[in-house]
């Protein structure tokens, strides 16, 4: 099955491109589209503790993700993509989610459990991190990617304004699928370096 956002990474590229050719001419730096990125995730976590509206609660999601598609795009439009540059996208990606999920204790998600979904997150992010100095390509890998995670808290937040019970029981579902991706990654590292030993 190819998975959900390598489609939507296809298909956003007829929308990205262009986009990223009109601003590599303004002479936009990707790691300044970057930090909006990251500066709107602050501003979303703001947003929401301060009017609880989920539905502009979505908007500011989609714009910062957004920016995470774009950064990327501008940086090979220009021929600028760098290490600097991955470092940046991927580090700021961490602090993303935290301001993503975290805000969720304010529609009376338990704080216990909104914690444990922060630290999936970021324990599955790291698990392709640590993956990746031992050589192993984790991209693609495990049921709830970042890409997937984003969506499931857009669908939450909809879910919210819609039918509070639903989403609960999606909150509990992205738990559950998050512990599968980290158990998921763990089994696939650990199985390759066995075959290496
Ligand atoms: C109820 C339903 C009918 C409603 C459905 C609503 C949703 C389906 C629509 C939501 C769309 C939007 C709000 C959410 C888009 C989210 C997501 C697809 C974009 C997030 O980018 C994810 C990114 C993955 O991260 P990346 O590869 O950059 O970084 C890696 C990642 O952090 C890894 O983490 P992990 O291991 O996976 O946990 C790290 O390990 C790596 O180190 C790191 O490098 O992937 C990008 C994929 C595509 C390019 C995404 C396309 C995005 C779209 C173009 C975004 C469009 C958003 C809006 C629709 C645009 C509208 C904006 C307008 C101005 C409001
Ligand atoms: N400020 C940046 C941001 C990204 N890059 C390069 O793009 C890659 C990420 O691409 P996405 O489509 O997932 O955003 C990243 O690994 C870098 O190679 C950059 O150079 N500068
Ligand atoms: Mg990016
Ligand atoms: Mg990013």
């Amino acid at each position: 099955m190819v998975k959900l956002i390598t489609r939507l990474r296809k298909q956003s590229k007829k929308l990205l491109t262009p986009i990223a050719k009109a601003l590599s001419r303004s002479g936009v730096s990707p790691n300044v589209i970057t930090s909006i990125g990251l500066i709107l995730s602050m501003i979303y976590a703001l947003v929401i503790y301060l009017t609880r509206n989920p539905l502009v609660g979505v908007l500011i999601i989609a714009i910062s993700s957004f920016m995470d598609a774009l950064d990327g795009e501008v940086a090979r439009v220009l021929g600028k993509a760098s290490p600097l540059g991955a470092f940046l996208d991927s580090s700021f990606d961490r602090l993303e989610d935290t301001f993503f999920i975290t805000p969720l204790v304010f529609f009376d998600f338990s704080p216990f459990l909104v914690s444990i979904l922060i630290g999936l997150s970021l324990t599955i992010s790291y698990l392709r991190a640590k993956a990746e100095l031992v050589g192993y390509k984790m991209e693609g890998r495990g049921i709830i990617e970042r890409g997937e995670r984003i969506i499931a808290i857009v669908i939450i937040l909809i879910a919210l304004y819609l039918n509070k019970e639903i989403s609960i029981i999606l909150f509990y579902v992205l738990i559950i699928l998050s512990i599968v991706t980290v158990i998921q990654r763990f089994l696939a590292v650990i199985q390759s370096l066995k075959d290496k030993l």
